[in-house]
C-alpha cells in the first residue's frame, strides 16, 4: 500500500541508506582497490543525511575527509530479491549524494580488519540534492555527475562506467536487505576523490539537472 507520507523528502523517513562502493573501474585503481566481482556493500544511518543550508562536519578524529559525488537511487516500493528486469519498477527518482569518507579511518579500518562504520557513518557523512523525479531522468546510465571544491572540478564523470548496472545492484541488494519506500541506495563514486579542508565549498551536480552546494566545517569534540 502506497504510504501517506512525501516521499520527497524521503530524508526525514529514517530508513536505510544502502552505499555501493568500488563500482566504477578507475576510482577502485586509484586507491589501489581491486575491481569487485560483486559488489562491495556498506551501510550509513539517517542521521548522516544532511541538506543545503546545513554544513559538513570534518569528524573529529579525522584528518583527511574525502569527497565521493555519486548517484542515489530511491526506492518507491517495497521489494526483496527484485529481479533485474522488475528493479526500475522500485525506483521512485533519484538524488545526487555525498558519500563523505573519513579516508584516513578507511584505511586503519582496512588495515586492521574492522567495519567501515567511523569512516563512513558518522553524521554529515550522506550530504543530499533535493529529489529528482523519475521521469527527468529517463536514462540513468547516461548523466554526467561532478563535483567541484573552491570552483576546481575534482570529479566528473558519466554513469556510463558503472561496472555494475543498476537493476543489477537492485537485484543483488534485494536479495541480501528487502529494500522499503523511502531507502535510498548510493551507486558509488567515479575517481577523483580527494581531501576536503574546514572553509571549503564544494559543489555538486547532474548535468543539465541540478547543483548543490556545501560548506566543510570542523566538528568540536
Ligand atoms: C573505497 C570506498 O570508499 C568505496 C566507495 O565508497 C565508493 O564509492 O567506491
Ligand atoms: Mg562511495
Amino acid at each position: 500500500m502506497a504510504s501517506s507520507r512525501n516521499l520527497t523528502r524521503f530524508w526525514e523517513w529514517g530508513r536505510k541508506i544502502i552505499c555501493v562502493g568500488r563500482n566504477y573501474t578507475e576510482h577502485a585503481m586509484e586507491l589501489k582497490n581491486t575491481i569487485p566481482t560483486e559488489p562491495v556493500l556498506f551501510l550509513k544511518p539517517s542521521s548522516a543525511y544532511v541538506r543545503e543550508g546545513a554544513s559538513v562536519l570534518i569528524p573529529y578524529y579525522s584528518s583527511n575527509l574525502h569527497h565521493e559525488v555519486e548517484l542515489g537511487l530511491v526506492i518507491g516500493k517495497l521489494g526483496k530479491a527484485i529481479s533485474q528486469e522488475a528493479a526500475m519498477d522500485h525506483v521512485a527518482g533519484y538524488v545526487l549524494c555525498l558519500d563523505m569518507t573519513a579516508r584516513d579511518i578507511q584505511e586503519e579500518c582496512k588495515k586492521k580488519g574492522l567495519p567501515w562504520t567511523l569512516a563512513k557513518a558518522f553524521d554529515t557523512s550522506c550530504p543530499v540534492s533535493d529529489f529528482i523525479p523519475k521521469e527527468k531522468i529517463p536514462d540513468p546510465h547516461n548523466i554526467k555527475i561532478w563535483l567541484k571544491v573552491n570552483d576546481k572540478v575534482r570529479q566528473e564523470s558519466n554513469t556510463a562506467s558503472m561496472i555494475f548496472s543498476i537493476p543489477y545492484l537492485i537485484s543483488y541488494i534485494s536479495k541480501i536487505i528487502a529494500l522499503e519506500e523511502g531507502d535510498l541506495i548510493l551507486t558509488g563514486t567515479p575517481k577523483g576523490v580527494a581531501s576536503v579542508q574546514e572553509n571549503d565549498e564544494m559543489k555538486a551536480g547532474i548535468d543539465g539537472i541540478l547543483s548543490m552546494k556545501f560548506t566543510v566545517r570542523k566538528q568540536s569534540h
